[in-house]
């Protein structure tokens, strides 16, 4: 579980971040909603300990983050995983190569069983036939498919995602999205998606948490979202055609 309580980030004197709380648990997919610009990035940059808050605590199974030890940083650091924007892979390694790459880093496996681990997992995100192939020479999904088995290499408790649909067709971006979601049951993960992709609102939006410049506006739903009376939240939701017909069919 992830706790974070209080969360204040500011730069040069402009507050970004104002008092952020909320509850990730295990086995669920948490999604960071909200227009560009209002704080979701900082966020997730705080909460995986890149980005030092001004104030406030994340707490990893109650251990505190930010007020730990060289020791406590990095064993909580080895429990995470982070699909990055963009998927963010080594253009020069083949895919194989790329999702080894954190147990060649953190391990002292043998290279039998790093390839053996590299490989479950690419089997897991069914790209097992994928991974002599260099990144160049393969799609937008299949990158993010192989940025999914880099980031479970390592078997983390906590699973972080920055806008994983980006560049992606409808299609593909709810097969990820069911991918996570499935990896997050299976694994029981406790998984954060950053997000401004309504279909993966509506479709794995377990717990939602929606920040409009730097406050957390509303938590909730994928089943209540639309019930929604805050107007940030509904002007963020309505600009979005499919939305705006399928409230209307409800009523
Ligand atoms: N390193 C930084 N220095 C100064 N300001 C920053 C820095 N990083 C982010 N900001 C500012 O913090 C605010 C929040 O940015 P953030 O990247 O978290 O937005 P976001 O919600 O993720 O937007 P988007 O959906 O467009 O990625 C923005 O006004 C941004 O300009």
């Amino acid at each position: 579980m992830i706790e974070i309580k209080n969360i204040r980030k500011e730069f040069n004197g402009r507050v970004v971040l104002d008092g952020i709380s909320g509850t990730f648990k295990p086995g669920n997919c948490s999604l960071i909603i909200g227009g560009s610009g209002t704080g979701k990035s900082v966020l997730l940059k705080c909460i995986v300990g890149l980005i030092k808050p001004e104030g406030g605590n994340v707490l990893y199974n109650g251990r505190d983050f930010w007020s730990g030890d060289k020791d406590t940083k990095r064993d909580i650091r080895r429990e995470m995983g982070v699909l990055f924007q963009g998927s963010a892979l080594f253009d020069s390694k083949t895919v194989l190569e790329n999702v080894k790459f954190p147990l060649d880093m953190l391990t002292d496996q043998s290279e039998e069983e790093k390839m053996d681990r590299a490989q479950f997992c690419l089997q897991r995100v069914g790209l097992e036939k994928a991974a002599q192939r260099m990144p160049s020479e393969v799609s937008g999904g299949m990158k993010k498919r192989v940025g999914i088995a880099r980031a479970i290499v390592m078997n983390p408790k906590y699973l972080f995602c920055d806008e994983p649909n980006s560049g992606l067709d409808p299609l593909t971006s709810v097969k990820i999205d069911e991918l996570i979601q499935e990896i997050t049951d299976e694994y029981q993960i406790t998984t954060m998606v950053i997000t401004h992709d309504m279909n993966s609102v509506l479709g794995i939006g377990e717990d939602i948490l929606f920040l409009h410049q730097g406050h957390k506006l509303w938590e909730g739903t994928k089943d209540n979202i639309l019930d929604t009376e805050v107007p940030e939240l509904q002007e963020f939701l309505y600009s979005n055609q499919l939305v705006r017909r399928m409230k209307k069919s409800q009523q």
